[in-house]
């Protein structure tokens, strides 16, 4: 099979080199002649990543180069990678403190890549946050690191984690904090600005012209009326008020949350915002864990990723689903795939 290609690569990040992140990389390129993918540069550890194949008894060849522009040029079983001055050790399912140097340098590197020109996305494979956080790391996940990454005189944009499956879009407000810290950081600010920032995206990123919003409740029944919590009354339809008088942005909410991701509802919307991680990422994995993808909407630079994470367990035995990494690297295509060299 054919496929059009544009020459600028998507830049891949290594991630956690314990997990499935580089198989589901290697799994992916080396089917590349039956399954066609754009042209990509692994940011990473050349070794570490011929030692991976090798355990996979994966039929690639990798090749360190030094410059993003040779990527396009090798032989297309080729897999170029640029170093990031740190190593992995290839010990799968073993987290090591130790690599935190080369997962976190990989996205650095490849955002810069992606900002200096050379590189037209970024597509992360999946990080073990605790090990990280283990190691130093100030951010809670690559959301927040690469927003950081993205920021200028000491500003850093909103970012805004929206998981896809197909048409079927979820976005939620609060992300990786515990549940109780949820109803102090709900507030009317944050769920503008979400929505604010959603609705921009799926215009100038998505084509979308006219976003349909859904707005989940917190609470049970979208609060009952007050009997099972009043969020709904005091920080959710004040925010969607503004966001219409303000913004002229129009939602409907608060919509109670168990029925919101009923297909035949949730595909009345374009996205449904909802109000903590659960809520919006169950919906998405549980119709198609397989084809998932997770974009990072507000940033200046395009960023996929998997819906899944390391799956420690399945690391090294070629048994991890690459499909939804598949997705995540054809979204990130198909969102910068605007005929440009
Ligand atoms: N984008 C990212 O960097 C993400 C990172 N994570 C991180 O991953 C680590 C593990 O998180 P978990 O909650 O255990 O989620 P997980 O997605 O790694 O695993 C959950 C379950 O799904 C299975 N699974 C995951 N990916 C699969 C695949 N491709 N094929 C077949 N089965 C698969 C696993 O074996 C496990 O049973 C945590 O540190 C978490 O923070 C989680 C989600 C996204
Ligand atoms: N549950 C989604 C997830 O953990 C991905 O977070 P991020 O690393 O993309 O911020």
């Amino acid at each position: 099979m054919q496929m059009a290609q544009i020459k600028k690569p998507i830049a891949i990040t290594l991630g956690e080199p314990a997990g499935i992140g580089p198989d589901l990389t290697l799994q992916l390129f080396a089917n590349k002649q039956k399954k066609p993918l754009p042209h990509m540069v692994v940011f990473g550890d050349a070794a570490f990543l011929s030692a991976r194949a090798e355990r996979l008894q994966l039929d690639l060849d990798i090749c360190q180069i030094s410059n993003i522009s040779e990527a396009v040029d090798l032989e297309s079983d080729t897999l170029p990678v640029i170093e990031v001055g740190a190593t992995a050790t290839d010990a799968p399912g073993f987290l090591d403190r130790e690599n935190a140097g080369v997962v976190t340098s990989s996205i650095e590197a490849a955002v810069a890549a992606v900002r200096g020109d050379e590189c037209r996305a970024i597509v992360t494979a999946p990080i073990h946050k605790s090990n990280l956080y283990e190691a130093g790391f100030k951010y809670p996940g690559h959301t927040e690191f690469l927003a950081a990454l993205c920021g200028e005189n000491g500003v850093s944009p909103r970012p805004v984690m929206m998981l896809a499956h197909k048409e079927k879009r979820a976005i939620p407000v609060t992300i990786h904090i515990s549940l109780k810290e949820v109803f102090s950081r709900l507030t009317v600010g944050r769920i503008v600005e979400t929505v604010r920032v959603a609705h921009h995206d799926l215009q100038q990123k998505f084509g979308i012209a006219a976003p349909r919003i859904g707005v989940t409740g917190l609470n049970p029944h979208a609060g009952e009326d007050g009997a099972m919590g009043d969020e709904e009354e005091t920080i959710i339809k004040p925010a969607l008020a503004e966001l219409k008088e303000r913004f002229d942005i129009r939602t409907d909410g608060p919509l109670p949350a168990d029925t919101a991701f009923a297909p035949h509802i949730w595909s009345g919307y374009d996205v449904i915002v909802a109000m903590y991680h659960d809520q919006a990422l169950i919906p998405v994995k549980a119709i198609g864990f397989d084809a998932g993808v997770n974009v990072t909407l507000g940033l200046p630079i395009v960023r996929t990723s998997p819906d899944h994470g390391t799956a420690l367990s399945l690391a090294g035995t070629g048994d991890a689903s690459p499909t939804s990494m598949y997705e995540a690297i054809m979204l990130a295509d198909k969102m910068t795939n605007k005929g440009a060299a």
